[in-house]
């Protein structure tokens, strides 16, 4: 089988409890009927606050939707008041671990050495790394690959072997009324492939785009990337549901 198509959605801190519990209900309830979703064509996943996680594994139980964190602690036990390890969220059956989103970065002051421990961590405890990497400022085509390239190279630097998903998100295109134009996303998104190709033990591995991504950017990127990482433009259950629908035309494509 072809790899699948990935449709991620991070929910940031943007739903109170309640209403994330509605969208986790409303989401499975869709994904379930889904037959690209439940054949595996589509992969989809969702990640929400640390308060939401249990709930959320619990919604998607039965489906093959996977939860993941917004980020994981460097450590694995001990005195890290406020932090969450990767061993703690494997044991809850979390499969994934956002990491070094930009806002983490321009917020919290998280550096690409932080970074790199935490998908150090999150690989040896089984968790796939959701490792969000991008140029800060609208650049051209080959500074905005060599930023994107030498970060992701940064990011793991030192962590174990294993499968990682790359999210493209310039940071310039997040929060933003439009994505990264197409011919741009294509460019990065392909020096970010070569790149983790080369790199010993990463075979398995996914690029995705975020950054405002909606509905119609997975046809017009046309299986130039491995999925989309959505974040605002999937509140709406219906435009996620039609990202889905996307996704599977494109897996569709990719067998045919
Ligand atoms: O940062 C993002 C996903 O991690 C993208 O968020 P928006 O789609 O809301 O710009």
């Amino acid at each position: 089988m072809a790899a699948p198509v990935l449709v991620g959605v991070s929910l940031k801190m943007y739903f109170g409890h309640a209403r994330a519990l509605r969208w986790f209900d409303a989401v499975a309830e869709r994904v379930r009927e889904h037959p690209a979703v439940a054949s595996g064509d589509v992969a989809v996943f969702v990640i929400p606050t640390f308060v939401q996680l249990l709930p959320a594994v619990a919604a998607f139980a039965g489906t093959r939707v996977r939860v993941g964190a917004q980020d994981v602690a460097t450590a694995d036990a001990g005195a890290y008041t406020g932090e969450v390890s990767a061993v703690e969220l494997a044991e809850v059956g979390v499969g994934l671990a956002e990491i070094g989103h930009a806002e983490r970065r321009r917020l919290f002051g998280e550096t690409d050495d932080v970074v790199a421990r935490k998908a150090a961590a999150a690989l040896r405890n089984g968790l796939t790394p959701v490792l969000c990497v991008g140029e800060a400022d609208r650049l051209g085509r080959d500074a905005s690959i060599a930023a994107a390239v030498d970060q992701l190279r940064r990011d793991l630097d030192g962590a174990p072997a294993g499968p990682v998903i790359a999210a493209y998100e310039p940071v310039w295109a997040i929060g933003a009324a439009e994505p990264a134009p197409v011919s741009h996303t294509i460019a990065v998104t392909r020096a970010l492939r070569e790149a983790l190709d080369a790199m010993p033990g990463r075979e398995g591995s996914a690029v995705v785009y975020g950054g405002s991504a909606g509905p119609g950017l997975l046809a017009a990127l046309d299986g130039a990337v491995d999925g989309l990482f959505l974040g605002r433009f999937a509140h709406d259950v219906d435009a996620l549901v039609q990202v889905i629908d996307e996704a599977a035309a494109l897996a569709a494509e990719a067998v045919a």
